[in-house]
């Protein structure tokens, strides 16, 4: 009988039981990651976690005190950084100052051998892509925080990488340009797509632009999943915080969808706040049995009076209870 190979899928980055420290603090306990090429992964996790120190060794900038980096199925882990072909975008985008737009976007084709007419014309092209054409002769000191962020997606993109690492790439930027360059990440992934991995502590930028989210608390893995898996059963208390859900404590976590207003089997409770947040209503309850509840509700909708009661029913089949609890 002939025993079907399993396919393995190419152009994979792995991290393979990774375990490193900083003197007697543990920043990786066991790590073991696969990204696939369509894939973009996003590592969320508090400050200090260890999101940043995984990622500079897949950039070869940290070398694992134990385990792999793979891609492909090969070994990099010493390979040096210029050797792996990898974008690296980080939060200090640290363009080059003596040069111009073009000539940082074209930097990393020249050091791979391009001649300069093909590296200039590849340049402008993904500058176009980032609308960035008209400023390809500016010096990078002259534009503004949104734009060097382009210019460092542009120059990140050119060279057509093996896998993207982000680290807070558009941690810095105001939620308009912010969500821009997002979406102009996500179409450019899509034109040129290769294992993507986004380090960020913003829960809502995990759960809207990555195709997984893993949850890093102290150097190990707390849940990994899509969004929609993560958000309909955050698997503990501290899972749930850092996806920032409301209605959490150590036992159980009460999503929006268990609350119900005005509902005959309620128990009265007392709102205890209402305040337009985000184009939604954000109302504070006191419920008898569960405590302190938030609930949101769309700005249509007109709220109880701030003191009253009101029966407020929880549909104890959508509690999500922690099974270590
Ligand atoms: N070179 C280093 N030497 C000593 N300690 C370090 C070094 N690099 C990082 N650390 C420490 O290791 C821990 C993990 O750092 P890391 O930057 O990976 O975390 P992070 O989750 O990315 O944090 P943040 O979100 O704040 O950037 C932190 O406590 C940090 O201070």
């Amino acid at each position: 009988m002939r025993i079907a190979t399993p396919i393995k899928e190419r152009n994979v980055l792995e991290w393979v039981d990774i375990h490193h420290r900083y003197g007697n603090k543990t920043v990786a306990h066991g790590i073991n990651l696969a990204v696939g090429a369509s894939e973009l992964v996003a590592i969320l996790g508090p400050s200090g976690s260890g999101k940043s120190t995984l990622l500079k060794m897949a950039a070869g900038l940290v070398a694992p005190q134990h385990g792999q980096i793979r891609f492909n199925g090969a070994d990099y882990t010493f390979r040096q950084p210029e050797q792996r072909r990898f974008a690296l975008m980080f939060q200090d985008y640290a363009l080059l100052p003596h040069l111009n737009v073009w000539q940082n976007v074209a930097f990393g084709l020249r050091m791979q051998g391009q001649g300069k007419a093909a590296a200039r014309a590849a340049a402008i092209n993904i500058l176009a892509q980032v609308g960035l054409a008209a400023e390809a002769e500016r010096r990078t000191g002259a534009l503004s925080g949104g734009e060097q962020q382009r210019v460092a997606l542009a120059r990140a993109l050119v060279t057509r990488p093996q896998a993207l690492l982000l680290d807070e790439p558009f941690s810095a930027l105001d939620s308009h340009l912010r969500s821009q360059l997002q979406q102009l990440t996500l179409a450019l992934l899509q034109q040129q797509p290769c294992p993507t991995v986004m380090v960020t502590h913003s829960p809502t930028e995990a759960l809207q632009l990555a195709t997984r989210v893993c949850l890093l608390d102290h150097g190990r893995w707390l849940q990994q999943g899509s969004p929609a898996d993560l958000l309909a059963k955050p698997a503990s208390a501290a899972a749930a915080r850092l996806l920032g859900c409301d209605n959490v404590t150590e036992q159980h976590h009460i999503p929006q969808a268990a609350l119900h207003l005005h509902h005959p089997q309620g128990t009265p409770s007392t709102l205890l706040a209402a305040a337009p947040q985000a184009g939604l209503w954000r109302l504070q309850w006191q419920h008898p049995q569960y405590g302190t509840l938030q609930q949101w509700l769309p700005a249509t909708t007109t709220p109880p009076a701030v003191g009253d009661s009101v029966k407020l029913w929880v549909d104890e089949a959508a509690v999500v209870v922690f099974e270590a609890a």
